[in-house]
């Protein structure tokens, strides 16, 4: 479904990704880890066409989306939910999702696939997953995050971190994508909470999206993932299935290990450093 091939694309002083490669199957979730400062965000936003690659390209089902604004990638369908989800702080949860929903006469573009009838999130049962391919509905968006269902009147400035990620992922999805991008969408929540938007992923999978999902570390995103790449600085450096890494995690983990931090007896680089910088691995602790 999407299809990055050698992408290299950086902020304007030189590449930050260096010819990546990654592929996004239909129903299916790829988990893309690596530390602060790998890239994460660099190839999302590549991908969405908020960056625009010097070399390399991007496809979606065969479309190349390659140097394409933003807009025109969401109206092909790549939905975005972004780090640290960007909601309005003054704007209700209906506002947001009145301004996120296609216009009259216009549903999503693309069909929702749909499960079964009456198979909904969280087990509620409200019957509104039809998958007529009518595309997603503020009342389907709903009912699969019912939660934001008794916040509409709510300000975005209101939300828990958990509620503000289910009103990034209910605009997301009013787009109607085929391929869903989420940043980091775990940062900040409470392990349970997480686990729960991970499984609202899983099921969006189940009905047919690709989803991209990126993490700093392996943890939750293993859970989900049925592919698993490792960024680092740029590059990739490890790829995994799912199941492979769930089985035996070491070689997941190993390759997500911090460069070793200097020590006192390493020769010159930290020489006149107090010695907590000396000792200090790059980047902000995870
Ligand atoms: N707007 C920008 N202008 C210049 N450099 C940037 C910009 N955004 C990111 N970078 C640089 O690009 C590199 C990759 O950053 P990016 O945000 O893609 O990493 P990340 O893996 O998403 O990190 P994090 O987990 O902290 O979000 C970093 O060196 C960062 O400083």
């Amino acid at each position: 479904m999407l299809e990055i091939r050698a992408l290299t694309v950086g902020h304007g002083a030189g590449p930050v990704l260096h010819g990546v490669d990654l592929t996004v199957a239909a129903g299916t979730v790829h988990a893309v880890l690596g530390h602060n400062g790998a890239g994460k965000s660099t190839l999302v936003h590549a991908v969405v066409g908020l960056l625009h690659p010097t070399a390399g390209s991007v496809e979606l089902a065969g479309q190349p989306l390659t140097g394409r604004g933003a807009h025109r990638v969401a109206r092909a369908g790549v939905g975005l939910v972004p780090q640290g989800r960007r909601v309005f702080a003054r704007l209700t949860v209906a506002e947001h999702l009145a301004l996120a929903r296609p216009p009259r006469g216009r549903s999503s573009r693309f069909p929702r696939p749909g499960p079964a009838d009456g198979d909904t999130a969280n087990g509620t049962g409200t019957g509104t997953g039809t998958g007529t391919g009518t595309g997603w509905t503020v009342e389907q968006v709903l009912a699969l995050l019912p939660r934001l269902a008794q916040r509409l009147g709510h300000r975005g400035a209101q939300l828990s971190g958990g509620e503000q990620q289910m009103l990034a992922l209910a605009r997301a999805l009013l787009g109607g994508p085929r391929v869903l991008l989420l940043d980091e969408p775990t940062e900040g929540l409470a392990p349970a909470v997480a686990e729960q938007v991970l499984g609202l992923v899983r099921r969006l999978a189940g009905e047919g999206l690709a989803v991209l999902l990126t993490a700093p570390q392996p943890r939750l995103a293993l859970t989900v993932a049925d592919e698993l790449t490792v960024l680092t600085t740029g590059r990739v450096t490890a790829a995994f299935p799912g199941p492979a890494a769930r089985r035996d995690p070491a070689a997941l983990l190993a390759a997500l290990a911090p460069a070793p931090a200097l020590t006192t007896a390493d020769p010159a680089p930290g020489a006149g450093l107090p010695p907590r910088s000396r000792m200090s691995p790059p980047g902000p602790p995870g």
